[in-house]
């Protein structure tokens, strides 16, 4: 019997019944401060998981929260957070972890943002930064952490971020972080926290496979989850561009190019080394591109991220570092160089255009053996990969 039938027999995970629905910020009834910071970042409504599943975080209960790409889940969880937590107290009660340096960092931005009245302190606890600078840090006291699980694992480790306040866990991008490569500094970290310890669990994918391990940690949760055939976005044109060989690719990139720099693309590689590959033969062919990868050093990795939100890049070549959670609002175009080889990057991947509403094009380049690949995110996501029409900026 196939993996998923058996466990569609055992387990069915359904949307909670009964989650209200709060049409504006008001009625969250949230701390002044925090309504002004929510209005003062530029936010009038929530959008449909806001309306949903900040009053549960609230509430105190176990939450899986699933929406779209660029819905807005950040604020969910972040709104949740900062209404919960004690001001009057110092100490970390809040920790978020995500897969990646530059998301935990960008977490830790919209915190401090829409905490700003509140004078939230918030720190980023990351790898590939002084350790002496966390410890400094966090010994100043900090209500909110947003790091990534090595890092925060070994602060733990080192007594320096204290778990005792901690009163809420949330796992943003939660199916990679109960993948292979984190599962098991999650479960290392989880163990450190006070019993009881709130768990919200956010990520626009959520597979079947992560939904029957979230029970191993997670108590009677209310759920909000999307059906496979809704997790793509309308306002995202999906095409691709058929090439007899993966030499091929390289010149169609080049043809392309013009209608990239319209505002801001990214383009997506399997690999560092194609990245670097990538990157490397467009310039040598006078194209600007910047390129990032998780070998690369943080500081340049910050340098690049930092002029990529700018603007003042606009063509970002890079790998699956930059696929989750990432939000530059001016990128409109992904292009997928190598098709992802995992269904959920492929959405988490075309998921970096078309932020809250926006349209955005995502378009794949396949090889002929690449088809059936394509056929199948088809067919999972019932949604529509259409042949490109002869002219990218027509459809942009
Ligand atoms: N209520 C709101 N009103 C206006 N803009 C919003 C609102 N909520 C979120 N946004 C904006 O929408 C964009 C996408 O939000 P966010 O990054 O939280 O999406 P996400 O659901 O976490 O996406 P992903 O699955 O890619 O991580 C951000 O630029 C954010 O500032």
């Amino acid at each position: 019997m196939d993996f998923d039938k058996e466990l569609d027999n055992d387990l069915k995970f359904k949307t909670s019944k009964h989650v209200p629905v709060v049409a504006t910020f008001e009625e969250m009834d949230l701390k002044d401060d925090l309504l002004r910071g929510i209005y003062g970042y530029g936010f009038e409504a929530p959008s449909a998981i806001q309306s949903r599943a900040i009053m549960q975080i609230i509430s105190g209960r176990d939450t899986i929260a699933q929406a779209q790409s660029g819905t807005g889940k950040t604020a969910t969880f972040s709104i949740g957070m900062l209404q919960v937590i004690d001001m009057n107290k110092k100490e970390t009660q809040a920790l978020v972890l995500s897969p990646t340096r530059e998301l935990a960092i960008q977490i830790q931005s919209v915190v401090k943002s829409l905490g700003d009245y509140m004078n939230v302190q918030c720190h980023a606890c990351t790898g590939g930064r002084a350790v002496g600078d966390d410890m400094k840090q966090l010994s100043r006291g900090q209500q909110v952490v947003s790091g990534t699980p090595g890092r925060v694992l070994d602060m733990i480790n080192r007594r320096v971020l204290n778990t005792r306040h901690i009163k809420v866990l949330v796992m943003d991008e939660a199916d990679e972080l109960l993948g292979k490569g984190f599962q098991e500094q999650i479960y290392d970290i989880y163990r450190y926290l006070p019993p009881g310890t709130q768990v919200v669990v956010v990520s626009a994918t959520l597979p079947k496979s992560v939904l029957v391990m979230t029970k191993k940690f997670m108590n009677d949760p209310v759920k909000i989850l999307v059906k496979r055939g809704e997790i793509t976005l309308e306002g995202i044109k999906q095409y691709y561009i058929q090439v007899e060989k993966e030499e091929w690719k390289f010149d169609t990139l080049c043809d392309l190019y013009d209608s990239m720099t319209i505002t801001q693309a990214v383009i997506f590689c399997n690999t560092k080394k194609k990245v670097d590959w990538l990157a490397d033969s467009l310039r040598k062919a006078n194209f600007t591109v910047v390129s990032m990868h998780g070998d690369m050093k943080q500081e340049e990795r910050d340098k690049i991220m930092n002029e990529f939100r700018l603007g003042n890049s606009r063509v970002l070549i890079s790998t699956d570092v930059w696929a989750r959670g990432i939000d530059v609002q001016q990128v409109s175009l992904v292009i997928n160089y190598d098709l992802p080889t995992d269904r959920e990057s492929y959405i988490h991947r075309i998921g970096r255009s078309g932020r809250f509403g926006r349209r955005g094009v995502a378009v794949d380049f396949v090889t002929n053996e690449d088809l059936d690949t394509l056929h199948d995110l088809e067919r999972f996501y019932s949604t529509k990969i259409q042949e490109m029409p002869g002219d990218l900026s027509s459809v942009m």
